[in-house]
């Protein structure tokens, strides 16, 4: 018997991350220690080399984020000729494809270069997200910040002004919480695709495609699409039973590993009541807790990493089509770490399937059939 989505089938070896008895770490350091102390840019070195960085080591990484920051003028170029209606994930599929053309070590496999290759992905993959935006409202592209963090500089190209602090605490937050999540799908989905010894940009491309369908990274935008329908806390309760009754999923909701709570909600919904009350719009905070309530209730359901995040992002003035390309730009330095991994220690990924067609068939000519 084939085990239906490969549940519970381990399928490699990684020292990145792991998920032990619903205990998530990074490189062994509980995620909670990492949300309540760590950068994202500490996090980023963490999981390219299994440790945390010196400060020289990370002042280095962070000049090495701002220098390779921008992308290059044809890629600008594209992203003005796409047409409109497109979702931002498909935009970053393509421009990340496109990036790739104009990698001047597109060819060199070793570890030096690729790593180096990884750098520049996780650089570049902010502007685009923020760059794409920006051309699609008809404003100015706005380029990169040297002296700016990681996840001020996001929001300072997005909207072409600095960011406060809270907001750029809480962004830096989300993405140490989305950076890595061991054999996830869009993870899988590049080693499946490096271990055939393709390159990195090409392993990229396949994990971004695989975290855009909602079952999995797309969930965070499709949260938000139920919030905004539900629209106020009192429609909560009736709008979750009659879905529930109709057999429909719950987005953001269930996890094929966590059985009993994703350990990164806790930290996101901390910061969803936080932001929803700053921002004024306690109701998506409150909503969002009546619907956590209820779903565990009925279904005994716990909510993952999207399900709080929706209205964190909200609060922060990010439109909902964005959400699930800055998940890509988080997870971007657990993706790359884990082609890097892969490259290490390689053999090609080829499982069997388990044959339930029908047998003893035969070929008909055209003019019997
Ligand atoms: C970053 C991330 O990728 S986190 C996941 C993001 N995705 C979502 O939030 C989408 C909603 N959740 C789901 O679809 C699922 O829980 C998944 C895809 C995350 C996990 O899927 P699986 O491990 O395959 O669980 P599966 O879909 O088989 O569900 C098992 C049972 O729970 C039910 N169930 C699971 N999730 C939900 C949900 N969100 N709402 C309602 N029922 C659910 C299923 O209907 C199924 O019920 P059944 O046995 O009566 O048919
Ligand atoms: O691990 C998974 O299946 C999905 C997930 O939570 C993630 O990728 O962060």
């Amino acid at each position: 018997m084939s085990a239906k989505g490969l549940e519970g089938i381990v399928a490699a070896q990684s020292s990145i991350s792991s998920i032990i008895d619903g205990v998530l770490t990074y490189a062994g350091i509980n995620i909670d220690e990492l949300a309540e102390n760590a950068s994202f840019e500490e996090v980023v070195y963490l999981l390219w080399h299994g440790r945390l960085p010196k400060a020289n080591e990370l002042s280095q990484l962070k000049k090495d984020l701002a220098e390779n920051a921008a992308i290059p003028e044809d890629v600008i170029t594209l992203l003005k000729t796409i047409p409109e209606g497109n979702h931002p994930m498909a935009v970053l599929r393509t421009a990340i494809s496109a990036l790739a053309l104009y990698d001047p070590e597109a060819q060199d496999m070793s570890r030096e270069a690729n790593l180096r290759k990884a750098t520049r992905l996780q650089a570049k993959v902010a502007t685009v997200v923020a760059a794409y935006h920006r051309i699609r409202q008809g404003k100015e592209v706005v380029a990169p910040h040297a002296e700016f963090g990681y996840a001020q500089n996001f929001l300072y190209m997005l909207n072409g002004e600095e960011p406060d602090q809270i907001a750029i605490d809480a962004l830096d937050t989300a993405l140490v919480l989305h950076a890595d999540h061991e054999l996830n799908a869009s993870t899988f989905a590049a080693r499946v695709t490096v271990a055939t010894l393709s390159d990195i940009y090409s392993g990229i491309t396949s994990a971004i495609g695989a975290l855009k369908g909602p079952l999995h990274g797309g969930a965070n935008e499709a949260v938000m699409a139920m919030l905004e329908e539900i629209k106020d806390p009192g429609n909560a309760e009736s709008y979750i039973r009659n879905k529930l009754a109709n057999k429909e999923k719950i987005m953001g909701f269930g996890h094929r590993v966590y059985k009993d709570g994703d350990p990164r909600a806790k930290h996101l919904r901390k910061m969803s009541e936080k932001l929803t009350k700053l921002t004024g719009q306690p109701q998506w905070y409150e909503m969002s807790v009546k619907i956590d309530e209820l779903v565990t209730a009925e279904k005994g359901l716990k909510p993952n990493v999207d399900f709080y995040s929706a209205s964190v992002y909200h609060s922060l003035g990010i439109p909902r089509d964005l959400f699930t390309p800055i998940f890509a730009i988080s997870r971007m330095s657990g993706w790359t770490a884990h082609i890097l991994e892969q490259y290490e220690n390689n053999r090609l990924i080829r499982p069997r399937a388990e044959y339930v067609g029908p047998v003893n068939a035969h070929y008909v000519p055209l003019e019997e059939r």
